[in-house]
C-alpha cells in the first residue's frame, strides 16, 4: 500500500491541501458532448487514488485496474490527472502516432532541489531537450555505435577477468562493465578494472538521488510544491536534508568527466566519443556555443546515469534466469561451443549464427522489463481518444510490465522462454520487444549501445562460465527466492550465486591467452 513518508508530513499535507484538492477535484472542465474521461477507480478527495496503489509495484495495481476498467485508465494522485495505458496498441496510437502531443514529461519539482534538473530524461518537451536529444542520437544511433564494438568487447573481456578473480563480487563487476562502457563511449575515459574513482563517484550520486527521488514522493511534492518550502528539520523532509549532498555530487558528476575529455582533447589523448566528437564541432565564436556546451555536458551526464544501472540490471536478470532455468543455460552454452569452439571467445561477427542468444536477450528485456512503467510522458494539449477525454498536462504512464505480461502475445508470461522469439526454422521473429525501450520521440536513445554491451557480455559469459545456486557451509544448495526492487527501475535484489569456469583448467593466464587470440 501507499507509503507517504512520515505521519508528520502527511498530517500537514492533508490539513493544508484540502482546499486546493477540493478545488481541483470539482474544477474539472466541462467536456464536449459524447466525450468522457476514461473509466477508472473512484478517487478520494485530497489523496485521489493514492491509497489504492501498491507503492512497491504500482504496475501490478495498474494492470488490475486494466482488467477492471479497460486498457486506458484515468485516475487521480493528490489532485493530479493521471492516465495509465495497459495495451501496446494504445501506447503506440498515442505516444507514437500522436507523438507531437505526448512527448512532454510531467514537471518533477524535486529534481531542481536535487540539482537533477539537467537530466535529459526528465526534461520538458522544449528546445533544451531537443538539442540534448539530437546530440545523444548522433552519438548512439544504430550505425554510429558500431564503432564502439572493439571497446565493448574489451570491457567484456575485463568482466570475464573480474568474474574469475572475484566471483562473489559479480554484481559490482556487472555494474563496472556497464559503467565503464558508457564512460568510454561518452567521455573516452578508461576506467580501471577495479575501484575506479569516477565510476564510484557516479554510483554514489545515483544511490543518493534514486533513493530520495522516488516517484511517489515526487508525486506528493508535484501536487503540493509549497511543501518544499518547509524547513529541513520538519518531519518527513528528509529529502531536503540530503539535497545539499545530492547537489554537490551532481555537480561533480557533470563536471569532472567532462573536464577529463576537454583536457584530453587539448593534449590529443582522447579517442572518438560523444563529448570529444561534439566539442570538436562547436565553434567557440558561435553566439550559442556556451548553450551548446552546456547541453553537451548535461546530455553526457544523463547518458551515464540512464545507461549504467539499467544495463547492469538487465545482466542481473540474465544471471538470475540462467540459474533458474539451467536447461536454457546449457542449450545456449552448447550452441556457442558448436559455433565458436573453445579456442577463442565469441565476437560480434558470430552474432548472426547465434540467434538463440538474441532470443535470450529479448526474453530478458520482456521477462522483467527494466523500466516497468517506462518513464512518464505528459500531454501537451487536451485530446480525445476513442471517445475518452485526455486532459492537457495529464501524466501518461505506459504500463510496459503489463504489456510484457500480455498472455495473448506471450503465453505463460512469468516463464522465461526464449523460444517465443524464434520461428520454427530457428530464425528470429519480428518482435524485438521495442516496448522495453519506451515510445515515440522519447524512446531510449542509448538502446543500440546497450544492446551491443548486453549481447557481448551475455555471449562471452555463457561461453566461459557456468552459473548455479551457491552452496552453504554444509554443501547444500541455497534456494533463490527471486525478488525485485520497486522504484523507477526493476532490478533484482542481490542473490547469492556460484560462478565457475566451464573449463576446469581456466586460470588467469589461460583466460588472458584466450582473450588475446579473440581480438
Ligand atoms: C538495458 C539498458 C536500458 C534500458 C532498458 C533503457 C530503457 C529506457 C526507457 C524505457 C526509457 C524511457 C523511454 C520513454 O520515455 O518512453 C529510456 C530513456 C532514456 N535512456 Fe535508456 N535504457 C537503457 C540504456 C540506456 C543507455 C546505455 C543510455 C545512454 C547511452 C540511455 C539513455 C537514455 C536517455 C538519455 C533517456 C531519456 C530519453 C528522453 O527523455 O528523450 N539508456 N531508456
Amino acid at each position: 500500500m501507499w507509503d507517504p513518508m512520515t505521519s508528520g508530513l502527511e498530517a500537514f499535507l492533508v490539513a493544508s491541501a484540502i482546499g486546493f484538492a477540493l478545488r481541483s477535484y470539482f474544477g474539472k472542465p466541462k467536456l464536449p458532448h459524447g466525450v468522457q474521461y476514461a473509466p477508472g477507480p473512484t478517487p478520494l478527495p485530497v489523496l485521489g487514488n493514492a491509497l489504492a496503489v501498491d507503492a512497491s509495484a504500482p504496475w501490478v495495481t495498474y494492470k488490475q485496474w486494466g482488467s477492471q476498467y479497460g486498457d486506458l485508465v484515468y485516475f487521480r494522485l493528490f489532485g493530479q490527472d493521471n492516465i495509465v495505458i495497459n495495451s501496446e496498441k494504445i501506447a503506440r496510437d498515442l505516444l507514437e502516432t500522436r507523438s507531437q502531443n505526448y512527448s512532454d514529461r510531467p514537471e518533477i519539482v524535486t529534481n531542481q532541489l536535487f540539482g537533477a534538473d539537467y537530466n535529459t530524461a526528465f526534461m520538458r518537451y522544449n528546445s533544451r531537450w531537443r538539442l540534448q536529444r539530437k546530440m545523444l542520437h548522433q552519438s548512439f544511433r544504430q550505425d554510429a555505435v558500431i564503432s564502439f564494438r572493439p571497446m565493448q568487447a574489451a570491457k567484456t573481456h575485463e568482466l570475464l577477468l573480474n568474474l574469475l578473480e572475484d566471483p562473489a563480487g559479480y554484481v559490482k563487476h556487472l555494474e563496472v562493465h556497464s559503467g565503464s562502457i558508457i564512460m568510454a563511449a561518452v567521455y573516452s575515459y578508461e576506467a580501471s578494472r577495479r575501484n575506479d574513482y569516477l565510476i564510484g563517484l557516479v554510483k554514489e550520486t545515483l544511490d543518493v538521488v534514486l533513493k530520495e527521488l522516488r516517484p511517489e514522493i515526487a508525486a506528493i511534492f508535484g501536487a503540493f510544491p509549497f511543501l518544499l518550502r518547509l524547513p529541513a528539520w520538519f518531519p518527513g523532509m528528509r529529502l531536503k536534508r540530503v539535497a545539499p549532498l545530492a547537489r554537490r555530487l551532481g555537480v561533480e558528476t557533470v563536471e569532472q568527466p567532462f573536464a577529463h575529455t576537454e583536457k584530453g582533447l587539448a593534449t590529443g589523448t582522447v579517442s572518438p566519443c560523444m563529448v570529444a566528437d561534439h566539442l570538436q564541432e562547436i565553434d567557440d565564436d558561435d553566439n550559442d556555443s556556451a548553450w551548446q556546451k552546456k547541453a553537451l555536458k548535461e546530455s553526457a551526464a544523463t547518458a551515464y546515469g540512464a545507461g549504467t544501472e539499467t544495463t547492469a540490471g538487465v545482466l542481473m536478470n540474465f544471471v538470475l534466469a540462467m540459474i533458474l532455468y539451467p536447461e536454457i543455460q546449457e542449450k545456449a552454452h552448447d550452441l556457442i561451443e558448436k559455433v565458436v569452439g573453445t579456442k577463442r571467445l565469441p565476437t560480434f561477427e558470430d552474432r548472426a549464427s547465434l540467434t538463440y542468444i538474441d532470443a535470450i536477450f529479448r526474453e530478458c528485456l520482456r521477462w522483467r522489463p527494466m523500466f516497468p512503467l517506462a518513464i512518464m510522458h505528459a500531454a501537451v494539449e487536451s485530446d480525445v481518444y476513442n471517445g475518452h477525454y485526455i486532459p492537457k498536462g495529464v501524466t501518461i504512464t505506459p504500463n510496459v510490465w503489463a504489456m510484457c505480461q500480455n498472455e495473448e502475445k506471450y503465453p505463460n508470461p512469468d516463464t522465461f522462454n526464449p523460444d517465443r522469439f524464434l520461428n520454427p526454422d530457428g530464425t528470429l521473429t519480428n518482435d524485438t520487444v521495442s516496448i522495453a525501450w519506451g515510445f515515440g520521440r522519447r524512446i531510449c536513445p542509448g538502446r543500440y549501445l546497450a544492446e551491443g554491451s548486453l549481447w557481448s557480455a551475455m555471449t562471452c559469459i555463457l561461453a566461459v562460465y557456468k552459473f548455479s545456486n551457491a552452496k552453504d557451509e554444509t554443501g547444500k544448495e541455497i534456494e533463490i527466492e527471486p525478488k525485485w526492487h520497486g522504484g523507477i527501475t526493476m532490478r533484482p535484489v542481490d542473490f547469492p550465486c556460484s560462478i565457475t569456469p566451464r573449463n576446469a583448467g581456466m586460470d588467469f593466464q589461460a583466460l588472458q591467452d584466450l582473450i588475446k587470440v579473440s581480438v
